[in-house]
């Protein structure tokens, strides 16, 4: 039979939408080295390990990426996306408090960004949670759209 691989395991991911209080805006990162599509623009997290939950898996990855501690996370919204290296169940936590100054322990580079975003490419599997902020902000959908740049 034709189709998805049986028995194909989703990897859970935290990932946080931090809004800067002052003025909203949302922290975008690219992926390091090494990763696959390293380069591209994402919001920050990572892969939740066994016997974590959601929000301590984003405490840990934003500490380890970002040198920052989260106050709370809860989820916000959860995607699926199916990429050919894996399918990833994303779990959207909003971040709106936290403490430590950033620092980017992976090399990353790191943007406040307003919508539309300036940076591209973004990570397809993000794209879904760009359109959501768009239409929570009142903005025309094409503040969404102008980052799909991914062929
Ligand atoms: N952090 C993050 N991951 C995303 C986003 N959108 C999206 O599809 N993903 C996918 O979620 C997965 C996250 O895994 P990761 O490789 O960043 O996680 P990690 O840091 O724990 O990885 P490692 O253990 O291999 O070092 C990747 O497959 C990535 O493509 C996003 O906006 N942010």
């Amino acid at each position: 039979m034709s189709g998805q691989p049986q028995g194909r395991k989703h990897t859970e991911v935290a990932v946080g939408v931090l809004i800067r209080p002052a003025d909203d805006a949302l922290l975008l990162s690219t992926r390091p080295e090494g990763k696959a599509y390293a380069g591209f623009w994402e919001f920050p997290g990572g892969k939740i390990e066994a016997g974590e939950t959601v929000e301590q898996a984003l405490r840990r990855e934003l500490h380890e990426e970002l040198g920052i501690t989260i106050a709370g996370a809860e989820v916000w919204k959860i995607t699926e996306h199916d990429y050919p290296h894996a399918l990833v169940r994303l779990h959207w936590c909003k971040v709106t408090a936290w403490s430590g100054e950033f620092e980017m322990r992976e090399g990353q580079a790191m943007r406040w960004q307003q919508l539309p975003l300036d940076v591209a490419p973004v990570l397809p599997g993000a794209l879904p949670v760009l359109e959501w902020l768009t239409q929570e902000r009142g903005l025309p959908a094409s503040a969404a759209l102008a980052v799909s740049t991914l062929a």
